[in-house]
């Protein structure tokens, strides 16, 4: 039931990058590297929003490397709250679960309630945006992406702009939600506190070079040279 990116390479303008990895179901994972070395290449390459110029990309065995992004057991979440402001929480989770139609079917509502509350936002299906506070934004957004019940999440700096506190609140708040549903959860950040308080294991991107999943508290305790000039600087 693995992701595994086999000898994928990408390109960007001038940019070449190489993953070849193995990600195990239900893994909790950071990605940290340099500004440009390639991190969000590598999810969108992941989330089907690039297309690798060679390599497979699998997951539990089957091959999804052409699918389309809505077509693939993955979902993204940006540092954008990505959720339309004129419309309620319910009816933008019901826009993510039928996004042609946005009209919900029988089990829609209870199924939109149930995600609602694993995010602590009980109740607030009838809000908008405008009135919610910006941690119950980024817990709606976080709903939004939860309500898809893809099992691979990708979170690209999602909550750069909240306070620390707030921050870790939401990373606390995924781990729970993805222990509960077995998610298997890269998240992309500058901060090696949050891979030290989200994840077991670390992706070290360097200049396009993906690595292969490590254990963070060993890599962060003895990091290699081109890690080390980065966190001394970040
Ligand atoms: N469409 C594009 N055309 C040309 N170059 C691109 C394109 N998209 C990305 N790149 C280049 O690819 C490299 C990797 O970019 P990427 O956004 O993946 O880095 P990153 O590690 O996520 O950086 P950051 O931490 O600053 O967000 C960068 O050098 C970037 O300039």
């Amino acid at each position: 039931m693995a992701l595994r990116l086999e000898d994928i390479h990408v390109r960007a303008g001038t940019f070449d990058l190489h993953a070849s990895l193995s990600i195990e179901p239900g893994a909790r994972i950071a990605v940290i590297g340099a500004s440009g070395s390639g991190k969000s290449t590598l999810l969108d390459v992941i989330a089907g929003f690039r297309m690798p110029e060679r390599g497979r990309l699998y997951w539990a065995e089957r091959d999804i490397t052409r699918l389309a992004p809505a077509d693939r057991p993955v979902s993204i979440l940006f540092q954008d709250i990505n959720l339309f402001p004129h419309l309620t929480i319910g009816q933008n989770l019901g826009l993510a679960l039928n996004p042609v139609t946005g009209r919900l079917r029988n089990d829609d509502a209870s199924t939109i309630e149930n995600v609602l509350a694993k995010v602590g936002l009980a109740g607030f299906a009838p809000r908008r945006l405008s009135e919610m506070s910006g941690g119950q934004q980024s817990r709606a957004a976080l709903a939004r992406v939860l309500v898809q019940a893809r099992p691979v999440l990708l979170l690209d700096e999602p909550f750069a702009a909240l306070g620390p506190a707030l921050k870790d609140e939401m990373l606390d708040l995924v781990t729970e939600v993805a222990r509960a549903e077995n998610l298997t959860v890269l998240l992309v950040s500058h901060d090696p506190k949050d891979a030290l308080r989200f994840a077991p294991q670390t992706i070290v991107v360097d200049d396009g070079q993906v690595f292969a999943p490590q254990d963070t508290r060993t890599l962060l305790d003895n990091p290699p040279p081109g890690l080390k000039a980065y966190l001394g600087g970040a």
